[in-house]
């Protein structure tokens, strides 16, 4: 039979981009930053976070090995729709990767972008740069957020196992579990999804907080199917920016390693599930930064690896495709909006996931 993908000229990968090159760390900052709140002062840090890998970042070196890892799974399902990348901040640039597609002839593509969750960062601005880069003639479909995706949870499950096994082979029987996400702004986190406000829904989390817990919920749950004790996690969050006196989601995971050294735990697993691939945010503010706070606690921590290139991730990413291609399925208008920019902040009204502690099972 032939796969719905073939009604489509070109597959895309959208991601992020990152510079591969020192000289290249600033106007790649001022790409991601343009037109946004974000204090030169945080600018300056997160340059040096980049200055610390030699102005490599790990992403675009990842997306390749997705891009190899989908065509792979792609040749194996004998879909011969061409696969190409490009990305909102850094080369190779979604407009240059259009408008080729287009002057070679395509009339249809089908992007999927590398956020797993939706929010106005992971979803709809990525819908914003298609609009914004699509010559006249291509038509673009975009394939929903996947964070909860069968292919996406197996991996993130397969990845937490691994890193309990491990603590309690070192003698930690009972790890408790920080499932971190990208911090994002309380109004952007109250806006995600397609449930829409909270005025009009009565859900104050919206659906970026509402996944992750549904993700870190069920990967306890299957881990309570092991055996062995039952084990404890909470939502956290990484990487906030953006001015003090705005509220984003927290806790920031160093708090939440210090509130839970002082409530006596000695081993934790740090499970990056609300990221696709290592890169900076992984590599610096978890390897890094948080290594350095569980340290000076005298906390064990083990740092599990993101979806990656899981075979579990691929094989479910290009069951998604395939569906998405035979039933293109667009976001909802109102889903994950624009934030305004010189509104104040709502007042931070409480905490917008309730409490993100988990009973244990
Ligand atoms: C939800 C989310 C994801 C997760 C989903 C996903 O994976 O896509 C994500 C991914 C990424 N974010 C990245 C880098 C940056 N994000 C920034 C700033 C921001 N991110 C935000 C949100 C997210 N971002 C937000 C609300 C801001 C504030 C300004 C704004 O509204 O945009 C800034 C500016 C400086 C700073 O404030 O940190 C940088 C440099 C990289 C590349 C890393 C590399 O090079 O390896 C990646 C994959
Ligand atoms: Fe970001």
């Amino acid at each position: 039979m032939t796969s719905p993908l073939a009604s489509y000229d070109a597959v895309v990968l959208l991601s992020f981009g990152g510079p591969e090159r020192q000289e290249d760390v600033l106007p790649f900052l001022r790409n991601v930053t343009r037109g946004k709140d974000i204090p030169d002062e945080r600018l300056a840090v997160v340059g040096q976070h980049y200055a610390m890998f030699g102005g490599r970042s790990p992403i675009n070196d990842q997306n390749r090995a997705l891009l190899a890892s989908l065509r792979s799974e792609l040749d194996r399902r004998d879909i011969d729709v061409p696969l190409v990348w490009g990305n909102r901040n850094w080369a190779p640039y979604l407009a240059d990767t259009l408008a080729e597609l287009a002057a070679g002839g395509a009339r249809r593509a089908l992007v999927v972008a590398t956020s797993a969750f939706p929010s106005y960062s992971g979803c709809r601005q990525y819908i914003e740069d298609i609009a914004g880069a699509c010559p006249e003639g291509l038509q673009v479909d975009k394939v929903l957020p996947f964070g909860l995706a069968p292919g996406f949870l197996a991996a993130n499950l397969a990845a937490v196992r691994a890193g309990v096994e491990e603590l309690r082979g070192e003698g930690h029987p009972r790890p408790h579990v920080l499932f971190v996400a990208h911090s994002i702004p309380m109004s952007m986190a109250r806006t995600s999804g397609p449930e829409g406000s909270p005025e009009r829904t009565g859900n104050p989390g919206g659906a970026y907080v509402a996944q992750l817990e549904q993700v870190g919920d069920r990967i306890l749950a299957e881990l309570a199917e092991d055996g062995g004790p039952v084990l404890n996690g909470d939502l956290v969050f990484c990487s906030r920016s953006g001015p003090p006196a705005v509220p984003w989601l927290e806790p920031d995971v160093n708090d939440a390693l210090r509130d839970l050294a002082g409530r006596g735990v000695d081993a934790v697993v740090l499970a990056p599930i609300g990221f696709v691939s290592d890169h900076m945010e992984v590599v610096y503010d978890l390897d890094v930064e948080a290594a350095a706070t569980a340290a000076e606690l005298g906390i064990t921590v083990r740092r599990t690896p993101t979806a990656g290139t899981h075979p579990a991730f691929v094989a479910g990413l290009v069951d998604q495709l395939e569906a998405a291609a035979a039933d293109p399925v667009a976001c909802p208008a109102g889903c994950c909006p624009r934030p305004e920019r010189g509104r104040r902040p709502v007042a931070a009204g409480g905490d917008p996931a309730g409490s993100h502690r988990h009973p244990g099972y």
